[in-house]
């Protein structure tokens, strides 16, 4: 056997040009798995943010693009060298949108003759429109272009113990520093999502409290699996519930989108006194527009105007030791079987169920 692994992330547009975003935001928007609703009404509504949004999105990324490029990319790509050197085989790394595309890299690894592939997804938490489209995108792909690969998918990982270590050592110097209270920001969904994410069709946004209550729906709820990234890092690092939150970042259009939204929860944290806030992104594993921009420079604003001293932010695991670490060992079990190793399971665990979609 030939294995390999493929690591999946968001992507980038190709430069912070108007027109490379406007293609960037056109094949992200149109995926029915971030625009969840029939073709001709999501094409009229993509069509309505591409008047305005490829503009300002544009200006947003000319202030975090590097020499090298995006910094979701760049990182990822670094990522991709690290773990390829610590595992000793071949690691491949594509964007769910735009470049390096999934049929591009499938078709590179297919001519390669790698017939093995454990596809781990740079997203920790199960979201229909961040894990679960790339792992069908990469499903379908394979099922296309190159049958004969047999492909495993790493389960999302919002509380595995190596994940949260290096999370927690990657905070370590921010932590140590001092503050007053830490905001667990995570990419936002909307509700509507969250709801058709849910098995049981019974629990999800349904059930009161329903995140802290047992289900077999938090296989694929977005909210609990973040709650629960957020609680094993506040519970092992011993941070009482009154200095940590959680909120949610990123939202677009005017339908509900999970709460509370971070901008909002940043002023009311400088409002109700706290001076030095401290923030950190763990939906994110590379830092991004996202972390760079919205919680990097807005954030800060928001908090400084409302009234507070401080502002600090943790960067996204990146490059760190430890994740590159966990992404080996996420890989090495997922291939046990390729590699012969006896200690560990060849079956990496169920993949949650994937959510119906109307054609696009
Ligand atoms: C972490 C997981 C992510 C989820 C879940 C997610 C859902 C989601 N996103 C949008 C709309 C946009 N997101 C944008 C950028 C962006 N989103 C993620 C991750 C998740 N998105 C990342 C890592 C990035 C940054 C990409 C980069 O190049 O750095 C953007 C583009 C930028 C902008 O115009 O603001 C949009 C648009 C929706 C609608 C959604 C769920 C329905
Ligand atoms: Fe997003
Ligand atoms: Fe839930």
């Amino acid at each position: 056997m030939n294995p390999a692994v493929l690591l999946v992330n968001l992507g980038s547009p190709d430069s912070p040009s108007v027109p490379d975003v406007r293609r960037y935001l056109n094949e992200f928007l149109m995926d029915p798995r971030v625009i969840d609703v029939p073709w001709l009404l999501r094409r009229w509504i993509v069509g309505m943010i591409l008047i305005r949004r490829p503009k300002q999105s544009a200006h947003a990324y000319q202030t975090i693009w590097t020499p090298e490029g995006s910094p979701l990319i760049v990182i990822s790509r670094n990522v991709q060298k690290k773990l390829r050197e610590r595992l000793g085989l071949p690691v491949e790394l594509a964007m769910r949108y735009q470049n390096p595309s999934i049929p591009d890299t499938i078709h590179r690894m297919a001519r390669q003759g790698i017939d093995r592939v454990h596809l781990i997804p740079l997203f920790p938490h199960y979201a229909m429109s961040s894990y679960e489209t790339a792992v069908v995108r990469v499903q379908e792909v394979v099922a296309r272009q190159a049958p004969h690969i047999r492909l495993t998918v790493e389960p999302p990982y919002p509380d595995h113990p190596d994940y949260i270590r290096a999370l927690i050592e990657s905070a370590r110097p921010w932590l140590e520093k001092g503050f007053d209270h830490l905001l667990f920001s995570f990419h936002g969904v909307p509700e509507r999502q969250i709801r058709k994410t849910d098995p049981t069709r019974s629990h999800c946004l349904i059930h009161p409290d329903c995140c802290h209550v047992p289900s077999p729906a938090h296989a694929t709820c977005y909210r609990h699996q973040c709650f629960r990234t957020a609680e094993l890092f506040a519970q092992q690092v011993g941070l009482p519930k009154d200095r940590w939150s959680v909120a949610f970042q990123s939202r677009l259009g005017r339908d509900p989108w999970l709460r509370p939204y971070t901008d909002e929860e940043i002023a009311r944290l400088a409002r109700s006194g706290i001076q030095r806030l401290l923030v950190i992104c763990p939906a994110f594993v590379s830092d991004c527009l996202e972390t760079l921009e919205e919680i990097g420079i807005r954030g800060r604003e928001t908090f400084l105007e409302a009234g507070g001293r401080e502002y600090a932010q943790i960067p996204c695991l990146n490059e760190h030791p430890l994740w590159i670490e966990a992404l080996e060992r996420m890989a090495r079990r997922g291939l046990a079987d390729a590699l012969q190793n006896p200690q560990s399971s060849s079956d990496p665990g169920p993949v949650p169920t994937v959510t119906p979609v109307t054609p696009s």
